[in-house]
Order: structure tokens, then sequence, then C-alpha cells
């Protein structure tokens, strides 16, 4: 089975590529999708987020307050490590059974769409890696936009991550997001058929 990372920055499009290959009946595990599994409620994730946060962190639903997560770990580093410390774990143990089942059911390929791709050390679980590049400009537009923050809000974000331009150095393809998302998919098309993907 061919194993192909799909990654890129926050908000540079890894999402609009990784639809596409959905809508086109390919493997895919989703991390961002996971990572959202193993903190819902009743998930021992949620346990232990609590434990860390205190239960200030839950909406009156008791489940995850999502935006105010997100607000501390992207502007407290030691916060973002103890979030991952309790998460990433879990989410690679997900992967793996994901990844598994996959394998069982003898798919020739499966796309791994995992945002923190480079930075959690990844690479040895593909053959291949696709990142999903914009300008540091659009990028900021379009996550401010998306997200509903300030400039400083989403720099912040941006900074957490590693540079996508290092990111663009280590794939194996990049497919240049600045254009529409119709050009971004016909380089996905490009791509594919270069690796006898079909
Ligand atoms: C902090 C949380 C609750 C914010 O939720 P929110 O709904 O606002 O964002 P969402 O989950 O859609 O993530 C959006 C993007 O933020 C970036 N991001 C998320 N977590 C992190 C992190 N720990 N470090 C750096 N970037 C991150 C990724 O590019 C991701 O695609 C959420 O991102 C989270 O649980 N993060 C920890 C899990 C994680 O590391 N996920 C990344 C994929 S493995
Ligand atoms: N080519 C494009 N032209 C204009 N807008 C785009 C383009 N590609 C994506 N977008 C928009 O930019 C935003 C970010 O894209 P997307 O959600 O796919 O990014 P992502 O890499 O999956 O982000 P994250 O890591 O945060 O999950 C979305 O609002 C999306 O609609």
């Amino acid at each position: 089975m061919l194993r192909i990372g799909l990654t890129g920055g926050i908000a540079s499009g890894k999402s609009t590529v990784s639809d596409w290959l959905r809508n086109n009946h390919f493997p895919l595990v989703d991390a961002d999708r996971i990572a959202r599994e193993v903190v819902a409620p009743g998930e021992p994730g949620l346990q232990k987020i609590v434990e860390a946060f205190g239960r200030r962190i839950l909406l009156e639903d008791g489940s995850l307050d999502r935006a105010q997560l997100g607000e501390l770990i992207f502007h407290h580093e030691d916060l973002r490590q103890s979030l991952n410390s309790i998460i990433h774990p879990l989410i690679r143990s997900r992967m793996r059974k994901q990844l598994e089942t996959f394998e069982k059911e003898g798919a020739p390929v499966v796309f791994l769409d995992v945002p923190l791709f480079f930075e959690g050390s990844f690479e040895g679980w593909t053959d291949k890696t696709i990142v999903v590049y914009v300008t540091e400009s659009n990028q900021l537009r379009r996550l401010m936009a998306r997200n509903n923050l300030t400039e400083a809000e989403a720099m912040a974000r941006i900074k957490s991550q590693m540079p996508l331009e290092e990111k663009k150095k280590r794939a194996s393809a990049v497919i240049n997001n600045n254009g529409t998302i119709r050009e971004s998919e016909d380089q996905l098309i490009r791509i594919l058929k270069q690796w006898g993907i079909k």
C-alpha cells in the first residue's frame, strides 16, 4: 500500500485538497478529524484535558471549548506542548488503526492528511509527501477570514508551526495554492498521474 502524506501550513488549503481526494473516493486518514474525535464527550482525551486545564475549558454542555483552548495554546508555548503531549499519542494510535484497516481492505494507496506532519516526525509513516503551499500574505488573509481572527491572532497561529518554506523544501511534490482551487486540483491530478496513481 502506497502511503502519501498531505500537509501544509495552517489555512494553506489542505482540506480543500483532501476534499477533492475524498470526493474521488481515495482512502484518507484525516488527523484533524481524529483530533476532534479523541476529545469528544466521554472520551479519555477530554478527561485528560480537563485534568490539565481545569473544568473552565468546557462549555456548558460539557463539550470542549475549542475557541478558548485555541486562544490559550496559540499564545503559550508551554500550554501547547502540554496539550500536544496529551492528545498526539491518542491521534497517532487512532491513525495507526485506520491505516491497518485500509491495509487489510487491500487499498493500493492511502493519503494521510496531517497538519503537523514534519513537526510530528511522520516522515517514516509515508512513501511520499505533498505540501500545499501559499505565500504568507495569502495564508494570513485566508486564516483571518476563515476563523474571524485579528492579524496578531492569525500570526500567532502561523508562527506556532514550522515555516511553510521549510516544509516546501522537504516535500516530494508541492501544490501551489496561491491561484484558484481549480488550478490546485489540476496540479494534484498531474502529481497523481506522474506517480501512477489512479
Ligand atoms: C486547539 C484546538 C482545540 C483549536 O480548535 P479549532 O477548531 O479552532 O482548530 P482546528 O482543530 O480545526 O485546527 C486548525 C489548524 O490549527 C493548527 N493546529 C492545531 N493544533 C495545533 C498545534 N497543537 N500546534 C500547531 N498547530 C496546530 C493545524 O494547522 C490545524 O489544521 C485544536 O486545534 C486542537 O485540539 N489541537 C490539538 C491537536 C492537534 O495538534 N491537531 C493538529 C493535527 S494533529
Ligand atoms: N485557492 C484558494 N483560493 C481562495 N481561497 C482558498 C483557496 N484554497 C483554500 N481557500 C480558503 O482558505 C481557507 C483555508 O483553506 P483550508 O481550510 O483548506 O486550509 P487547511 O490547510 O486545511 O487549514 P487547517 O490547517 O487550518 O485545517 C478556507 O477558508 C478555504 O476556503
